[in-house]
């Protein structure tokens, strides 16, 4: 049984609910997982292990993200440390969007500067959801030239198999 921090960032709750179901699954496996938003969690340091999961904005994970990773980072390179992102980029190519593989090429991009400072074993881009009002004028404008769709693409049988690798591996260690 692994005691494991499960900490987001979520602007317009997509992140939040993927966070929540891969919490509750490694809690089914005996887990006990304590789920925080990223700016008010504690320090990694009480943990065995960290999943780390923030929406993509601009192609970036948010700095307070970015911020508790760099300042714990001597700390998570000697756990197990999962790392997720949602964006519509991961859906982008299945609906249609123009620049789909631009989109879908930015979650390597963003946890790159991770590989080498936390050593996480993974990092997976989940399928986020978009409406209009979670885009201003301009960016409702931008989205349609892309031929971006609105909706909910968040794929709950990728998060749960994902889920069941973590779980899996938290408990061969
Ligand atoms: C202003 C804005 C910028 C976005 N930028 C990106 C992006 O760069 N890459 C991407 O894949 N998705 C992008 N998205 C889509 C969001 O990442 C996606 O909707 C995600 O589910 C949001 O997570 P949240 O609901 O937890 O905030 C953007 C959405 C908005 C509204």
């Amino acid at each position: 049984m692994a005691v494991v921090l499960m900490a987001y960032a979520s602007r317009n709750g997509s992140t939040r609910g993927i966070a929540e179901r891969i919490a509750a699954s490694l809690d089914e496996y005996g887990n006990q997982v304590e789920v925080h938003q990223v700016g008010r969690a504690p320090e990694a340091g009480g943990y065995d292990a960290a999943v780390f999961g923030c929406g993509l904005y601009g192609g970036a994970w948010p700095t307070e993200a970015q911020a508790y990773v760099r300042r714990n980072q001597a700390t998570l390179l000697r756990r197990p440390v999962w790392l997720f992102s949602v964006g519509i980029g991961a859906a982008a190519v299945e609906q249609g969007f123009r620049f789909a593989g631009m989109l879908a090429g930015e979650g390597p991009k963003v946890v790159g500067q991770f590989q080498d400072t936390i050593g996480p074993r993974d990092h997976h881009v989940f399928a986020g959801a978009i409406e209009p009002a979670h885009l201003s004028r301009v960016g409702r404008l931008l989205y349609r030239g892309i031929r971006g769709k609105y909706g909910d693409f968040r794929d709950w049988k990728d998060v749960d198999a994902w889920s069941d690798t973590i779980a899996r591996q938290l408990a061969d260690d």
